[in-house]
Order: C-alpha cells, then structure tokens, then sequence
C-alpha cells in the first residue's frame, strides 16, 4: 500500500530558528516507500481497520499542536541552554525554563480549544511554586518571554503577563482519577535535555482511566532508524537538520502513526511493530540514565533470553516511539524499589506503542493503570515487546 509523502517541512514557530526546509523535489520524511526504511522495506505495515472518529480527530490535532509549539520551545532551549536556567527540584531532579514554558504553553492550547465539558483538567509535572520566591524572578521573566515568542505566530494568542503564565503552569495540578484529563510531561528526560541528549514532548488525554489520544513530540530524534550515537550527547548538535524531529501520534482503536515533528499535518505513516524472527539480534532499549532503570538486571535478563545484541540507552518516551516504528524491539525499565512512577512518564507512549501491535505491562503482566491519580504503581517495572517477545521477556523475568 502507498503511504503519504509529507510534501512541506511546515512554516517555522519561533521566529528565525525552524529547521531549514527540504527542497522542493525532496521528501522530508524519510521513512517514505523507497527511502529506505525498515517497514518500507518489509511491505509496510498492514492497512489499519480503524480511523479516529472526529470527536478524536479533533482532540488529536490539538494535541499535535501543542506539543509542536512546545517542542519549538525546548529545541530553542537546548540550543541556548545557559546555567542559570534550571534548577534542582526538591527530589533532586533538574527542571528547566523549558519544561516550564512547554507546560504553560500546552496549557494554553488545550484551554483555548475549548473541547470538552466543564472546566479543562490537565494532569502535568511542574507546577510554579519555585517560580514564586524570591530567587524565581530571572526564570519568570525568561519563560514569559520564550512563551510569548512562542505564540507569536498562533492565531488568537494575546501577550501573556507572567502572572497569566504562573496561572498556565499551575493548570497541571489536576488530580486525575476517572472522568477527563489531558496528562502532560513538558519535557520526559529533562536529565538528557541538559546533557544535549533525548528528550520529548508527552500528551495524552485519558478518559475513565484509559489513553484514548496521544501525542509524542521527539525533537532529536531521527526520522531514520535510531542507533546508539542518538542515544549520546551529539544528538542535540543535529537537532536543527531537515531529518531530525519526529511526532507520533494513535488514537484508542484508530491505530498509531508518525511523521515528521516540524510541520503542520497529522501524522499519518501507520505503524505497526515487526514480530521478531530471531531472539539473539532482539534490539533493546532502556534509559540512558542507571539510576531511573536497573542496568544490571536488564543485562541480566538480556542473557538469560540469548540476546546478544548490545542495548540501545536513550533518555524519555522516545524510547515508545522507537518501538513503535520497529527500530527495536524490546523497552525493559526497572526503577529502584522505592520509586514511584507517575502517569505523566508513561500515558502518551503506552497507546501509542498499543496502538501499533505491542503489549506494554508491569513485571507482573498487569496493564498499566492510569485510572489511580497522578501516582502510577507498578509491580516490578515496565516491559513493552510485541506480544510473543512480551510473553517470553516475562516469563524469563519470573523465572530470574
Ligand atoms: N530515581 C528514579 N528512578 C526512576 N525514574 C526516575 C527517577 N528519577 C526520575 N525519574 C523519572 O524518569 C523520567 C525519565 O525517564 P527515562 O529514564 O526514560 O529517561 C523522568 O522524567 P522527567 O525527565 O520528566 O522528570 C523522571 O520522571
Ligand atoms: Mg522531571
Ligand atoms: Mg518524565
Ligand atoms: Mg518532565
């Protein structure tokens, strides 16, 4: 089946700074039929049975659209990222003028598109209580400004003051639980962010605890099949070039697709995970970071299941998205036995690895439950496989 070939890279965000554009007879999405990638070169995936209904239409393309803008954002963040712009929360880990920024500004557009009933409830990480001290005024001031700057182009936006933007920010401390709630993660992997590595844009929308929408914004990530230099600090130094940037988007049912992060369209190069024909070339992945997934185990487990192929460490839920599109084959996260995960590090990836054929369970099988809250409690991590190498990743976990 012919796949669509995305003709425009889309007008730049943030004034001045947009990725160069593709020549007029060149495709920018590399993953076209012909251009070399994997799935092409395999037949593609199969046709999807289902389309979004336009109730999720809708909730998809304004979820595209705000996790472009923010990307815009953070990829202008990456480039200018200077000391003073990210501090140490209060469990130590790093947050930026950019994870900031991106939620205000993701708030923004979910508030404005006015899509459902009753007030808009957003689940998201950060929240401007530092913000407020006496120390916050030089990050206040610095994300009001990539914020307007951001919206500059976007119809209907007025000039936010920075109480407007303290007020966005904290639109993302819903609670969660049944009902309606967009989740946001404004940048996974803000640890790969600062260290010019991965990191991506999440949004999900969950209704009665299930991920109906997502949308993954990966600023860094090739548009080509990901290896282990993606993974390394370079991949910031690229981020700028024509190939780079990848969005993926599935709607529950609907299937998952992707395409190119820096344009204007809707994903739709459909994709669907390869079985795995041999366990020993099984690529895969896990954090960048050993103290957010046990190393050892998972080299641990790679043994007992015969792989024998190095892993794949990348930072955030770039990691789903590779999954999705078969550039691996396995994602295994193993935190530490006191951590506990949130639902904002797992929504947008899950339904879109589901959507595209893989099973996505805790060590213990069970389906991730994102119905508990802002808390996501899991028995003995995470493990995202098709279904067949799920099951034999399982039982091999069990049996370790
Ligand atoms: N000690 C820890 N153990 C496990 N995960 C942790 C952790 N500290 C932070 N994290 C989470 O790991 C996420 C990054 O995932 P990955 O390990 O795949 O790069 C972080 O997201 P943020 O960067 O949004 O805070 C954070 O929520
Ligand atoms: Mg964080
Ligand atoms: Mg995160
Ligand atoms: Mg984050």
């Amino acid at each position: 089946m012919a796949r669509p070939c995305f003709s425009s890279v889309g007008p730049s965000l943030l004034r001045g700074s947009g990725p160069p554009a593709a020549g007029p007879a060149a495709c920018p999405w590399r993953r076209c039929p012909g251009t070399g990638s994997r799935l092409a070169a395999a037949g593609g995936a199969p046709a999807l049975e289902s389309t979004p209904s336009a109730q999720e239409e809708k909730e998809l393309r304004v979820a595209c659209q705000a996790v472009r803008l923010a990307a815009r954002l953070c990829q202008v963040v990456q480039q200018e990222l200077r000391l003073s712009e990210w501090e140490d929360k209060d469990d130590s880990s790093p947050v930026t003028v950019a994870d900031y920024g991106a939620q205000a500004v993701v708030a923004w557009v979910l508030s404005k598109a006015g899509l459902h009933e009753g007030p808009l409830s957003l689940v998201a990480e950060e929240d401007s209580t530092s913000l407020k001290n006496s120390e916050g005024g030089a990050m206040r001031n610095r994300i009001s400004q990539l914020v307007n700057e951001v919206l500059i182009d976007t119809p209907g936006a007025p000039v936010l003051t920075s109480d407007d933007i303290m007020d966005l920010i904290d639109m993302g401390r819903s609670d969660g639980g049944s009902g309606t709630h967009w989740v946001l993660d404004p940048i996974d992997g803000t640890r790969g962010f600062v260290a010019m590595r991965q990191y991506s844009v999440c949004l999900g929308l969950l209704k009665e605890g299930q991920v109906t929408v997502g949308a993954l914004g990966c600023p860094n990530l090739p548009q080509t099949k990901v290896t282990d230099e993606d993974g390394k600090p370079g991949a910031a130094s690229r981020t700028l070039d024509a190939d780079i940037g990848c969005l993926f988007t599935a709607t529950r049912g609907g299937g998952a697709r992707d395409g190119p992060l820096w344009g204007s369209e809707l994903p739709s190069h459909e994709l669907r995970v390869p079985d795995v024909d041999s366990i020993a070339s099984v690529q895969y992945m896990e954090s960048f970071e050993k103290r957010h997934s046990n190393h050892e185990l998972t080299a641990a487990l790679a043994e007992k299941l015969g792989i024998v192929r190095p892993v794949l460490r990348m930072d955030s839920q770039v990691k789903y998205g590779a999954l999705s599109r078969g550039d691996a084959a396995l994602f295994m996260r193993f935190p530490p036995p006191d951590y506990r995960e949130k639902i904002w590090d797992h929504c947008a990836g899950s339904v879109i690895v589901e959507e595209a054929g893989a099973k996505i369970s805790d060590g213990s099988g069970r389906p991730l439950d994102f119905s508990q809250g802002r808390w996501l409690d899991l028995d003995r991590g995470i493990i995202a496989a098709s279904p067949s190498l799920h099951a034999t990743v399982l039982q091999a976990l069990n049996e370790l």
